[in-house]
């Protein structure tokens, strides 16, 4: 069943920006594009405008989040991805974009897309205060507990000379 999609009110900082929208019908993302041009160095970041503002209702909170397409094309991705927009929040929607290319640069011309906003229903918890929390399978088993991603210091396998460390995902293949 098709719900019907929330209101949501927006103010255009920049007037010549499109409203955001969803490429296609089943999409969970609204593109956001960047008001500024932008040259981006290997390694650079910077704060990208996307000349739009909102005012969520209580109880949701959108997150940006980078473009695949831009990530496997050009090495895009965002520092503090996902971003989070507080419903409270009426500034202009930003974007930290990163170049994670080690030797191309980017360049982002005005109202190029640069990442998509995810709204979301978000809970809001109350904490009560226990001396000792209920079980599950996992228990406190965390960060690799059940193996793969072993950090190599030396060489990769089945190669020599290599002064480099490389991480191992060998240990997942196997199913280890
Ligand atoms: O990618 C982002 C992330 C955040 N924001 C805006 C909306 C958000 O409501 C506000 C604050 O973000 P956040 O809480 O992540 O930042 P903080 O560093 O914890 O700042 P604060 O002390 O203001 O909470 O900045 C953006 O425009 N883009």
């Amino acid at each position: 069943m098709t719900r019907a999609p929330l209101d949501v009110l927006i103010h255009r900082v920049d007037p010549e920006v499109p409203i955001p929208s969803y490429g296609h019908p089943g999409d969970a993302g609204l593109d956001l594009v960047t008001t500024e041009a932008a040259d981006l160095a290997p390694g650079e970041r910077t704060v990208l405008p996307t000349g739009i503002s909102i005012a969520l209702p209580d109880g949701y909170a959108a997150f940006v989040h980078p473009r695949s397409g831009l990530a496997a094309r050009c090495g895009v991705s965002m520092v503090n991805t996902p971003g989070t927009v507080d419903a409270g929040y009426r500034g202009e929607i930003k974007v930290i974009v990163v170049n994670l290319d080690p030797r191309e640069s980017v360049r982002f011309e005005r109202f190029d897309r640069i990442a998509q906003l995810v709204v979301q229903q978000v809970e809001k918890v109350r904490f009560h205060e226990v001396a000792e929390l209920p079980g599950s399978a996992r228990a406190t088993g965390g960060f690799g507990s059940t193996g793969g991603h072993a950090a190599v210091t030396g060489r990769p396998a089945g190669t020599s000379g290599s002064t480099q460390g490389y991480a191992s995902v060998a240990s997942d293949r196997e199913g280890q």
